[in-house]
């Protein structure tokens, strides 16, 4: 394509999974209607779908990120569709982050057996993740449960729940959302834990000369919502200050209200034994350098010690 021109139609590269056929659905959607023509959904393989080892063995959720992207670099798609927590926070060569839609819920979520609350849970029940920053904050809260390594697309996690594998699984609420299965929520973990940074929020991505053309231009600007573009972007910002990965436990929350944005952050290590916290507000508008503050913050805190306590797991 040549993005000066409007193309017959629109074609929207993404992974395969139930979540993200559903989320570049919904983007695809709303573009179609805005610039008049159909969207196209082109599922694009990668690693993390084929390979199903722990994630934090080969190469973090970055796997899912780079064969999608090539596709965008080689034309073979108009843009990306990703959840924004999966991408890594470097930038990447030729792309734009062309918009941010409006943010789903951020919180993560337990479904659980017998209907049962995070506070329910008996001493000992099988809780299962396959991430970190789960991991260390269910430990923080309740030391008594045992955690278990979880992987899969969200059917085959619940599932473990259903199957009477495990007790009770911790997954994104808005991945829970999107695909139609909310009922399947038994409790919020809002005040248990921090999310991930962008956690529940999208990324639609495009090359970075079709920025250029006007007409891609005001279709991402109408798909973007500026809220939460500021909370991730101050999410985001202290996750790549504090040099952790996306499989690193860190926790963020940034909130926008009205002119100000409020960021809450937490690193630990897995085990637990460490735990920084901190809170900064500013302006909306300085959303990027509020994320380096609190990084900066928690790293004369000490929390270097957590994240190198991590990594060498
Ligand atoms: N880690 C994989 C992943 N990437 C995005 C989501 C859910 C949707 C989102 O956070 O936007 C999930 C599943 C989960 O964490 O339960």
């Amino acid at each position: 394509m040549t993005a000066a021109r409007l193309p017959s139609a629109l074609r929207i590269g993404t992974r395969g999974s139930a979540l993200a056929l559903a989320q570049s659905g919904m983007i695809g959607e709303q573009l179609s209607a805005l610039i008049g023509v159909p969207a196209e959904l082109v599922t694009i393989r990668t690693e993390g779908d084929v390979n199903m080892a722990p994630l934090t063995g080969i190469g973090g959720t970055g796997v899912f990120v780079s064969a999608v992207r090539d596709a965008l670099l080689a034309g073979e798609v108009d843009l990306v569709v990703h959840s924004l927590k999966d991408l890594p926070t470097a930038p990447a060569a030729g792309i734009a982050l062309g918009a941010v839609p409006p943010r789903e819920s951020p919180a993560d979520a337990l479904v659980a057996r017998d209907g049962l609350t995070f506070a329910g849970l008996p001493a000992g029940a099988t809780v299962g993740t396959g991430s970190p920053r789960r991991a260390a904050q269910i430990r923080h809260a309740r030391p008594d449960l045992d955690i278990r390594p979880l992987r899969g697309n969200i059917d085959t996690r619940v599932g473990r729940v259903h199957s009477g594998d495990l007790d009770a699984v911790v997954l994104a609420a808005a991945g829970l959302r999107r695909i139609g299965r909310v009922d399947e929520i038994t409790d919020d973990l809002s005040e248990v834990m921090l999310p991930a940074p962008a956690q529940g929020a999208l990324a639609v991505e495009c090359r970075l000369e079709d920025r250029q053309s006007a007409w891609f231009a005001s279709a991402l600007a109408a798909v973007d919502d500026p809220a939460s573009r500021a909370e991730v972007t101050a999410e985001r910002n202290l996750l790549s200050h504090l040099e952790a990965g996306c499989s690193a436990p860190v926790g963020a929350r940034a909130v926008v209200a009205g002119p100000s944005l409020t960021l809450h952050g937490v690193v630990m290590d897995t085990e637990a034994r460490h735990r920084f916290h901190g809170t900064v507000s500013g302006d909306a508008g300085d959303a990027a350098r509020i994320g380096r503050r609190l990084a900066e913050q928690l790293l004369a805190d000490g929390a270097a010690t957590a994240l190198t306590a991590a990594r060498e797991r």
